[in-house]
């Protein structure tokens, strides 16, 4: 049997863990009986230069699409057809020929407190050290707590969690759906606010990814979660405003309640000193709102925290 869909995947725990959840889910929008998934519509492994570089100074030249390229280039050449991504991990400019075909439901998009002494982010004590390489989160939390030491914490999912384990901090944030997607919530002490901790733009969520031909396919509508789509593509739009990368602190979250999509976007200094943010609201959105409506949105609010930063805008 000839597969009918191949889908290229990073090789980490995370990654197949979302390649996996899709793989089932296309399978079963293609109706292929779930014996035969694994054939029909495989996995194939590639390395990233962002899986090979654990040093960080080289990520921050080389950015998001480190974690992509090689991926996308299998898409071009036709090696694989579909390609599943955090979108959080997802560049604003989709490459010539490829597009962002579908966006399924977005697990829980908030920041996750780990720590194993301390209960919540509010019980840290004084000078405590916080492993994380995300300079959004590093600006958050100083901003509530100025005394943490934020400490450079890099790896998988798993080689994070065993860091802790180690002592090499007091306690650690990693996004709660990463934790969720690898079976690991347990390890969840707390659960930080959407408001205090904003979370990165479509945190959260997925990407899927097909060359620009296929991104109307049948399959790709059965897996897109109109709502999610909507939130993301206002997140992604203030994003590129304020040109968000890992390299900048910048928070965006859109949430859908009654009709209304609210979003909130905001820019921070590294040392969290200072914190620009925006909220503007769509009302009457349903599941057919136009997700240039949403981007627009995101663009404009946006665009409003770049020009108040303005010249104290922050540039790593
Ligand atoms: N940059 C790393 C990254 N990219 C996507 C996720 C998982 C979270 C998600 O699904 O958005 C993570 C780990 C983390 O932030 O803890």
């Amino acid at each position: 049997m000839t597969p009918l869909l191949r889908i290229g995947t990073r090789r980490s725990k995370l990654a197949l863990a979302q390649s996996g959840m899709m793989q089932r889910a296309i399978g079963r929008a293609l109706g292929v009986a779930e014996a035969d998934i694994e054939t029909l519509v495989p996995l194939v492994e590639i390395v990233t230069t962002g899986d090979r570089i654990q040093d960080r100074r080289l990520l921050e030249v080389g950015g998001k699409a480190l974690f992509t390229k090689e991926i996308e280039e299998a898409l071009l050449d036709g090696r694989v057809d579909v390609a599943v991504h955090s979108m959080k991990d997802v560049p604003a400019e989709q490459p010539e020929g490829l597009a962002i075909a579908a966006v399924p439901e977005r697990e829980d998009p908030r920041d996750g407190f780990i720590s194993e002494h301390f209960a919540t982010f509010a019980d840290l004590p004084h000078g405590a050290r916080l492993g994380t390489a995300s300079l959004r989160r590093q600006a958050q939390a100083l901003a509530l707590r100025p005394d943490l030491k934020i400490e450079m914490l890099r790896g998988n999912v798993d080689t994070r969690l065993k860091r802790l384990k180690d002592g090499d901090f007091d306690a650690i944030l990693l996004a709660c759906s990463g934790l969720n997607r690898l079976g690991f919530s347990e390890v969840i002490r707390e659960r930080l606010s959407l408001d205090a901790f904003l979370p990165a733009p479509g945190q959260g969520a997925l990407a899927i990814q097909t060359r620009e031909g296929d991104a109307e396919a049948a399959w790709t509508h059965a897996l897109n979660h109109d709502l999610t789509a909507l939130a993301v593509a206002a997140e992604r739009g203030a994003m590129t405003a304020l040109e968000g990368s890992c390299r900048t602190a910048v928070g965006a979250h859109a949430m859908i309640e009654g009709g209304v999509l609210r979003l909130t976007t905001e820019m921070l200094s590294p040392d969290g000193s200072a914190r620009w943010r925006r909220v503007g609201e769509i009302s009457d959105v349903s599941t057919t709102t136009a997700l240039d409506h949403a981007r627009s949105l995101g663009l404009r609010l946006g665009g409003e925290v770049h020009a108040e930063a303005g010249d104290q805008k922050i540039d790593l």
